[in-house]
C-alpha cells in the first residue's frame, strides 16, 4: 500500500479540532448468551466495553484490531444498527444512542455505512439507477423518477462509473467487484451524509483496485466534506488512510492517536504486537507474528488487562488468575509432549479448578494416590523451564495448605485509557506500562 498522498494530507487540516462530530463516552455493547431453560441469562459477549473518544468533523479514524476485537460491533452501533446497552452518543451535541428505529431513521441520511462485501450489498434483482438512487426515494429527498436518474448519474460520475449512462440499467451481476462497491459508495454518499463507516471496504477486491478505492474514499472526502470511520484489520491499508487510528483488543480502545504517532511510537504492547505483525511484501510467505494464543472469549474475558495472557511484558499487577495457570501448563505439556501431559496431569483431580474465572487464588485437589506436595514439586520443576514466562511474574505464593495444593496471584488492575505524550501528538493508552 503506498503512503498517503498530498491530497489526503492537504485536507487534514480540514479536521478542525475544535468541531466534534460524534462524542462516544463509556459506550457498552452486550449481546446476551441464551442458556438452557432453566438459566435463561447465561451472561453476555461484551462486544464493546467501555469505549470512549472523539470523532473530529474532516477525519479519518480508523478501528483496527484483530477478529473478534469489537471494530465492526462499535461501527454499526454508531449509526444505530446495534442498540448500545450502556453509555453515550452523542452526535452534533444530541443523544442518539437510546433512540428508537422511526427515531433513527431522518438520521440515516446523515450517518451511512458501506459493508465488506459489494455482492451482498446491492439487490441482485435491482438496476444500478434504482439501487443508487433508493436513499433519495425513502428520505423523499428526490420523488420525481426522471430527476433521481439524473442525480444518479451525477453521482456514478463522482465514484467513477463513467460515463454514467453505461452504468445505470445494469444489474450488479454486470459489475465487475470494484464496479460494485463504487456504485455502494455512490449510494452511500447520494443522500449527503456527513459520516460514512467503512467496514472493510477493499477486503474482497482484487488487490489491484484496494488503493484506487481508498484513493476515491479519500477525494470524496475533500470534496464533500465527509467524515470516517474505518474498520479494518489491516494497519498497511489504514496507515495509508487514516488520521487517527484506534487500536482494539476485546471491546476495548487501548490505544489512540494521530496514525504517524502510533507508528513511529507504539506504546501499547498489543499495538506493537500488531505493527510487528504486518506482512513484509518483500518476504512473502513469512508468518505473521502475533503474539501467543487467541483472542479470549469475550463473554469471560480475562481479569485485569484483557491483553495481559497474550502480552510478552506483562507484569505482577496485570490481574493473573488461575485461567492462566492452566494456559501455562498446557504451553508446557505442548513443549514436553503427549507422555508428560498424561502422568503430569494426573496429579490434578478437578482440572476444573484451573478453568475458573476470575480466582486470584487457585487451589488445587490431588488426583488419586498423589499429595498437595506433588503438585507443588510439579509447578517448581514447570517454573524452572518456563522462567522467562510472564505468568511467574504475577505468582506471589506455591504452596500445600492442609490437603490442597495454593498458588496465589498478586493483585491485579485494569488499566484505563490515559493520556500521554505532548499535545500534538496526544496519544491515549491502556496499559499500566506507559505512564
Ligand atoms: N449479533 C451478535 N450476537 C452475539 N455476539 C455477537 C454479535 N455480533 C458480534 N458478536 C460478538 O461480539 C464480539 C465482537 O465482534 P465484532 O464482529 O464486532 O468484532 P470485529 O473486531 O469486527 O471482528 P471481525 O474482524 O471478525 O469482524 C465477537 O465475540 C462476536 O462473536
Amino acid at each position: 500500500m503506498p503512503t498517503k498522498p498530498d491530497t489526503a494530507a492537504s485536507s487534514a487540516p480540514a479536521a478542525d479540532a475544535s468541531e466534534t462530530l460524534i462524542e462516544v463516552a463509556d459506550l457498552q455493547v452486550h449481546f446476551p448468551l441464551r442458556g438452557g431453560l432453566f438459566n435463561r441469562h447465561a451472561g453476555a459477549v461484551k462486544a464493546v466495553d467501555g469505549v470512549s473518544f472523539r470523532l473530529r468533523k474532516g477525519e479519518v479514524l480508523g478501528l483496527v484490531g484483530e477478529s473478534g476485537s469489537g471494530k465492526t460491533t462499535l461501527g454499526r452501533t454508531l449509526l444505530g444498527l446495534n442498540k448500545a446497552t450502556g453509555g453515550s452518543i452523542r452526535y452534533r451535541g444530541k443523544e442518539i444512542a437510546g433512540l428508537r428505529e422511526g427515531e433513527l431513521r431522518p438520521l440515516r441520511r446523515n450517518l451511512q455505512m458501506v459493508f465488506q462485501d459489494p455482492h451482498a450489498s446491492l439487490n441482485p434483482a435491482m438496476d444500478i439507477a434504482t439501487a443508487v438512487g433508493h436513499p433519495l426515494q425513502v428520505h423523499g429527498l428526490v420523488p420525481d423518477a426522471a430527476e433521481r436518474r439524473v442525480k444518479v448519474a451525477e453521482t456514478l460520475e463522482r465514484v467513477g462509473l463513467s460515463p454514467a449512462e453505461l452504468f445505470l440499467d445494469k444489474f450488479p451481476s454486470d459489475l465487475s467487484g470494484g464496479q460494485k462497491q463504487r456504485a455502494v459508495m455512490a449510494r452511500a454518499i447520494i443522500a449527503g451524509p456527513e459520516l460514512l463507516v467503512a467496514d472493510e471496504p477493499i477486503s474482497m477486491l482484487d488487490m489491484s483496485v484496494r488503493a484506487k478505492i481508498l484513493q476515491l474514499f479519500l477525494d470524496l472526502k475533500r470534496d464533500l466534506d465527509l467524515t470516517y470511520v474505518y474498520v479494518t484489520h489491516d494497519l498497511a491499508s489504514a496507515k495509508f488512510f487514516c488520521d487517527r487510528i484506534a487500536i482494539m483488543y476485546l471491546g476495548r480502545v487501548v490505544e489512540i492517536g494521530p496514525t504517524a504517532e502510533i507508528f513511529a511510537n507504539p506504546r501499547h504492547p498489543y499495538t506493537k504486537a500488531l505493527l510487528g505483525a504486518i506482512p513484509d511484501p518483500e518476504k512473502v510467505g513469512v508468518p505473521r507474528n502475533l503474539p501467543r494464543g487467541e483472542i479470549p472469549d469475550a463473554a469471560q474475558p480475562p481479569l485485569g488487562c484483557a491483553f495481559h495472557p497474550r502480552c510478552p511484558v506483562a507484569v505482577a499487577g496485570c490481574g493473573w488468575e488461575a485461567r492462566d495457570l492452566a494456559a501455562l501448563l498446557d504451553r508446557h505439556w505442548l513443549a514436553a509432549g503427549e507422555d508428560a501431559r498424561l502422568t503430569e496431569s494426573a496429579l490434578f483431580a478437578r482440572p476444573a479448578e484451573l478453568a475458573t474465572a476470575g480466582l486470584r487464588t487457585v487451589s488445587l485437589t490431588p488426583g488419586k494416590g498423589h499429595t498437595a506436595a506433588d503438585i507443588v514439586e510439579l509447578l517448581g520443576r514447570v517454573r524452572e523451564k518456563t522462567r522467562d514466562d510472564a505468568f511467574w511474574r504475577g505468582v506471589t505464593a506455591v504452596e500445600a495448605r492442609g490437603e490442597r495444593a495454593c498458588v496465589d496471584f498478586a493483585e491485579g488492575s485494569d488499566p484505563r485509557l490515559r493520556l500521554v505524550g505532548g499535545t500534538a501528538d496526544t496519544v491515549s493508552v491502556a496499559c499500566h506500562l506507559v505512564a
